[in-house]
């Protein structure tokens, strides 16, 4: 099936909450050139559901003909707080890596074409330093601090590493060569940034799409690695998944803020349309309520959920049974394979419980039936470093 450019565009687009300078794309499409896209992901807390929705974009992308990157940005996992420290970033970078794999084939997107980048191959570069500087020459610090205010986590006690953080995202659309820049509406004001400061450095202005930030299921705000209440993991098993949901936060006939519906539109029916190449939903309804039901359009089941045909709780039905299904390939691969799990493990290494330790009083070696000084426990981390040196992780 070969798209013209203007269908082309469309797919690019789709779902999308806004483009900035959708012009540039257009223009590579009517030269016949495939648009280079780039979407970075910082290696931060474990990926889960939420990730479902820029998949579906990149396998838009890919759809569309376009050459797809995905940036695993280690340095700024770092710079963002030191949310993952520099010994265990190259484990989360591989996990992730990982994952986003897993998830693509789960959604049947092929993944030849997709290319994986990680920061710190080109960020350490000399032309690289010399363009933060150059960067940090015409972008003011309030300016730098405000572009990160809905990416970097903010503190009483900013650091610097927050203000260069936006500067490295911007730096790397023309280190990275794209015409493209693609992320949650919560990366605005770095795209903002960056297209009003690449250009004074000489380099070009690029797209940007955004996709909506899909509503947490908890109650309301966005999916967040750091509230286990708010997101479903990616090897969360079957019971918890329907556990979580069957606890999500969904008002009667309220469509507005309700997570569950939005799963619906931006995951779970494009999804199926990437699949079957038609979107349905369907929930498995008991025949009390009115039977099974299978929903082809999001307008059909809001009209429903608005009008109350549609309860919460079948709505819950559905969405378990959705998540259930597009995560069952993810936990097979998971559970099937001890080198995925030993990086688990490594990327995200339990936390060490400090427990307290009785001091003994010192009575000196020579005092009878002493020990002598015991070898101090292996930190966890150095443990499955150790473990993983020989191991590579293959796609
Ligand atoms: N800011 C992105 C990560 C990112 C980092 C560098 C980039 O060039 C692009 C994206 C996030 O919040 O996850």
């Amino acid at each position: 099936m070969s798209l013209t450019a203007e269908q082309k565009y469309e797919l690019i687009t789709k779902n999308l909450q806004e483009t900035l300078n959708g012009q540039i794309i257009k223009d590579v499409l009517a030269k016949g050139e495939p648009v280079k896209i780039y979407w970075g992901t910082a290696p931060t807390g474990r990926p889960h559901c939420g990730y479902f929705v820029p998949m579906t974009k990149l396998a838009h992308f890919l759809q569309a003909g376009c050459e797809v990157i995905v940036l695993l940005a280690d340095l700024h996992a770092f710079l963002d707080n030191m949310k993952a420290p520099l010994e265990l970033v190259e484990f989360r970078v591989r996990y992730y890596e990982k994952m986003v794999k897993a998830i693509l084939k789960s959604i049947g997107v092929p993944i030849e074409r997709l290319k994986f980048t990680v920061g710190k191959s080109h960020q350490l570069t000399e032309q690289y330093t010399l363009d933060i500087f150059r960067l940090s020459n015409v972008v003011s610090q309030n300016d730098a601090k405000r572009a990160g205010a809905d990416v970097v986590k903010q503190v009483s006690n900013p650091l610097l590493s927050g203000l260069i953080y936006p500067l490295m995202q911007a730096l790397d659309e023309e280190h990275l060569g794209v015409d493209a820049q693609f992320g949650g509406v919560d990366q605005r004001k770095i795209f903002v940034l960056a297209e009003e400061n690449l250009p004074s450095i000489g380099y070009k202005k690029r797209a940007h799409l955004m996709n909506p930030m899909v509503p947490g299921l908890a109650q309301g705000g966005k999916m967040s690695a750091s509230d286990p209440n708010s997101k479903i993991d990616l090897i969360e098993d079957p019971a918890t998944v329907k556990k979580k949901i069957s606890k999500a936060f969904a008002s009667p006939g309220v469509v507005e803020g309700n997570g569950l519906i939005s799963f619906v539109e931006f995951v779970v029916l494009p999804i199926s349309e990437i699949k079957d190449g038609k979107p349905t939903f369907h929930i498995d309804r008991p025949e009390q309520w009115g039977g099974p039901v299978t929903y082809t359009s999001i307008e059909q089941l809001k009209a429903d959920y608005s009008s109350e045909k549609l309860s919460p709780p079948d709505l819950k039905i559905g969405v378990a049974d959705a998540i259930n299904k597009l995560l069952d390939p993810i936990r097979a691969e998971f559970i099937n394979n001890a080198e995925f799990q030993e990086l688990e493990r490594a990327a995200y290494p339990p936390e060490v419980k400090q427990v307290k330790e009785k001091k003994v009083k010192n009575k000196g070696t020579k005092f009878p039936g002493n020990k002598p000084a015991a070898t101090e426990e292996p930190a966890a981390v150095a443990e499955v470093e150790q473990k993983l040196e020989s191991t590579t992780i293959s796609n």
